[in-house]
């Protein structure tokens, strides 16, 4: 595991099965921004004592490159829970993702629990949240604590939890991915979508980045290796508005301290030359990760 820049791309987020040796091989080479090693949902029971020993010691090696290296654990309150977070916390990978959670007090214990269990400061939190208690929380859970680095949508928890059915442009839950963006947007962590489940609908999951991006989340969880390239793209700031942004900062710098002008025919104040700047940031942040990846 290698030290994090200052912006981290986590345009493609894979999860896999931990108890998959194939699948943790195979994730070396893909060009992902980030892995969630699963000990969760994806993880039989009788392979969950092994998948925990492997997650750990892929997340604990240098064999990842720069990619953002996580692991999920098992639940509060389950019977894995209290060994994942131990085996986590010393494996010390970017962040702990932890499903289901669903209050402040929660944040707190698993931070506490991480702290005792010696995890190493860079190691962060990463909240799923995936219920409606978390949804109407999401504010006091994305501001308990410092720790917290990221919200992770658990978009098939979600429609389950709300008696709802995944359909295309998911209007079922837009309440629900727009709270969770706004709490995490108050808070200044990142926000992470939730997964596509078909894997042979690449069309159907293009358009669901798309709107992912739109929204304004930061990238978005996968479950296929065929799903990396459409999420990397659809999360990139494109060609064209790296080259805006590059236009807009130069007209505002032009402008020598008015305090408004315009870049092909549109106003520009200084709000939009810090979003200009953001997508320059990202921009350099991917360059940096791909070629490293090359
Ligand atoms: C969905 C899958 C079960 C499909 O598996 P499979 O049929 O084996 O796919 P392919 O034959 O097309 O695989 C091609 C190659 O790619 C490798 N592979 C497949 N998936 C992954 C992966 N996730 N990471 C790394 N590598 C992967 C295969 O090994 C093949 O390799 P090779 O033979 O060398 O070419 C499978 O994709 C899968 O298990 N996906 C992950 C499922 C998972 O992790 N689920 C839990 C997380 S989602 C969740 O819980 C969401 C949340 O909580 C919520 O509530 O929404
Ligand atoms: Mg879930």
């Amino acid at each position: 595991m290698t030290d994090s820049p200052a912006f981290t791309p986590l345009r493609s987020v894979l999860y896999m099965p931990s108890s998959n040796a194939k699948a943790l091989e195979k994730a070396k080479t893909l060009p992902i921004d980030g892995v969630i090693f699963d000990l969760e949902d994806a993880v039989a029971p009788d392979a969950k004592p092994d998948a925990r020993e492997a997650a750990a010691a892929a997340a604990g090696s240098d064999d990842y490159g720069k990619r953002t290296l996580t692991i999920r654990v098992n639940g509060i309150g389950t019977e894995w829970h209290e060994a994942d977070i131990i085996a986590a916390s010393q494996a010390g990978p970017h962040a702990i993702v932890v499903p289901k959670v669903n209050s402040a007090d929660e944040v707190k214990q698993l931070v506490a629990a991480m702290e005792k269990a010696g995890a190493p400061e860079h190691t962060k939190l990463w909240a799923m949240v995936e219920t409606p208690v978390a949804i109407l929380g999401a504010l006091s859970i994305a501001q308990a604590s410092d720790r917290l680095g990221a919200f992770v949508l658990g978009t098939n928890d979600l429609v389950k939890e709300l008696y709802a059915e995944h359909v295309p442009g998911r209007a079922p839950i837009l309440p629900s991915l727009h709270t969770a963006l706004l709490a995490g947007r108050a808070a200044g962590i990142a926000v992470i979508d939730g997964v596509y489940n078909n894997v042979k609908d690449i069309d159907g999951f293009l358009a669901e980045c798309e709107q992912g991006r739109q929204m304004g989340f930061d990238g978005k969880t996968l479950i296929h290796p065929g799903q990396v390239e459409g999420a990397n793209s659809a999360f990139a700031p494109s060609a064209q508005a790296v080259e805006d942004a590059r236009g807009l900062i130069q007209a505002w710098e032009d402008g020598k301290g008015a305090g408004v002008v315009t870049y092909n025919g549109k106003m520009v104040e200084n709000l939009h030359v810090e979003s200009a700047q953001r997508t320059l940031d990202i921009h350099e942040a991917i360059t940096a990760l791909e070629s490293e990846q090359a």
